[in-house]
């Protein structure tokens, strides 16, 4: 359970029986057909995989260089990539007897796709969510108790995503014996990183095919947006061993990566430590404190990042930039402009980086971009940013 020194399990000892069954539940079924099967037939029917692969052409000819792809996970039923990894978690809790899913949430996303995938298999459902990311993304609010869950607004510490978490986590500790925690990022103790990368790895997976289909050969650049790196990781997994593949990893950059700490860019403003059972980079002040970090989007507002992203941006296998909440909006708007597509603010970071690349790229340079969600739950938010009402 370890990427590099990046990884590993640091929780207390009443989780550790739960954390092993886990483990060994995931490890059978990633050798038996019939979990793929299941999952395959969920993707299909009920996600509505395979997501497109799309050329932007109107965005590619407006930026002038290389040709530009969005790999549509946003037309995923709920909105977003979260339902890919929270399919599998809740088939292996009910393979473990599970009765009460509980999870945590900042954009909503993963709540939403929680509360959906229990009411769909009948079970309890309830969803942790800072104070702060409750006001800011209400329609996903809405949305979660529309479908059953239980939302519980948490104002211990700042009221964000962490606290969440460390909330989700004491629940857990409660209620071992019926209960399974759906961790909606590449966080958390080993095997949950492992485990949600591979579940979400059905994005590069399929990217891989299309654009061996529509082009005829892989991509130069493949490029995601980072809140805690599943959507990212899932994109990145399969390409992996292709190393004329370029990374890029897009972290919020909040108000600017500087000492103020106003960001979330935790590999380019952070330091390793341990967070949420396993280690990796952190935003943390110099007594080892974890701090609130900042960004526009709630999906990208978490201090910490997948220790698999560490691993690989200390190997140099992948890079890491940070864009900030000014760049994300103007992206936001000309993807609007230009494409038709609404994006969640979370991607809008992915692709004002491509804006930045892309123009002085050749024409046959070839950047697939992760479309990880859509803006739906964003246009209050930046109405309000764009003093439009
Ligand atoms: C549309 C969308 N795009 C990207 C992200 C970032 O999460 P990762 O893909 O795990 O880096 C998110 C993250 N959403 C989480 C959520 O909905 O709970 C997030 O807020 C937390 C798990 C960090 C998202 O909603």
């Amino acid at each position: 359970g370890r990427f590099g020194i990046y990884g590993g399990r640091f929780v207390s000892e009443t989780l550790m029986p739960l954390i092993l069954e886990l483990e060994d539940q995931y490890e059978r079924a990633k050798t038996d057909q019939s979990f793929w099967d299941e999952m395959d037939w969920l993707w299909k029917h009920y996600v509505g995989r395979p997501s497109p692969l799309y050329y932007a052409e109107r965005l590619s000819d407006h930026l002038g260089g290389a040709k530009v792809y969005f790999k549509r996970d946003e037309l995923n039923h709920t909105g977003a990539h979260k339902i890919n990894n929270v399919l599998g978690q809740i088939i292996l809790a009910k393979r473990m007897g599970k009765t009460r899913i509980i999870a945590e949430t900042g954009a909503g996303q993963h709540g939403v796709a929680t509360a959906t995938v229990c009411a769909k298999f009948g079970l309890k459902c309830v969803v942790y969510m800072g104070a702060h990311d409750v006001e800011r993304q209400q329609p996903n609010v809405f949305r979660m108790r529309l479908l059953g869950a239980e939302v519980v607004p948490v104002t211990s510490g700042r009221g964000t995503l962490k606290d969440a978490m460390n909330d989700a986590l004491r629940d857990w500790v409660t209620n071992v014996r019926d209960t399974f925690y759906c961790i909606g990022t590449v966080a958390g103790p080993h095997p949950y990183p492992a485990m949600v990368r591979d579940f979400q790895s059905i994005i590069g997976k399929e990217t891989k095919e299309q654009i061996l289909e529509q082009e005829g050969r892989l991509p130069d650049t493949i490029i995601a947006a980072i809140g805690g790196g599943s959507n990212a990781m899932g994109l990145f997994y399969p390409f992996l061993d292709d190393k004329d593949v370029r990374i890029i990893g897009v972290e919020a950059g909040g108000k600017g990566v500087n000492e103020k700490m106003e960001h979330c860019a935790s590999l380019t403003g952070g330091r390793p430590g341990v967070l949420h059972g396993n280690r990796t980079y952190l935003l943390q002040d110099d007594d080892g404190q974890i701090l609130e970090g900042f960004s526009i989007s709630a999906g990208l507002d978490y201090p910490g990042i997948g220790p698999e992203h560490a691993w690989l941006h200390d190997t140099g296998r992948a890079e890491y930039v940070a864009i900030t909440d000014k760049e994300a909006l103007e992206a936001f708007q000309l993807s609007c402009a230009l494409e038709g597509i609404i994006p969640a603010l979370e991607p809008s970071h992915a692709l004002a980086h491509v804006m930045k690349i892309a123009p002085d790229l050749p024409k046959d340079h070839i950047i697939v971009m992760n479309m990880c969600g859509r803006g739906d739950k964003d246009i209050f938010a930046v109405a309000k940013h764009l003093g439009v009402e």
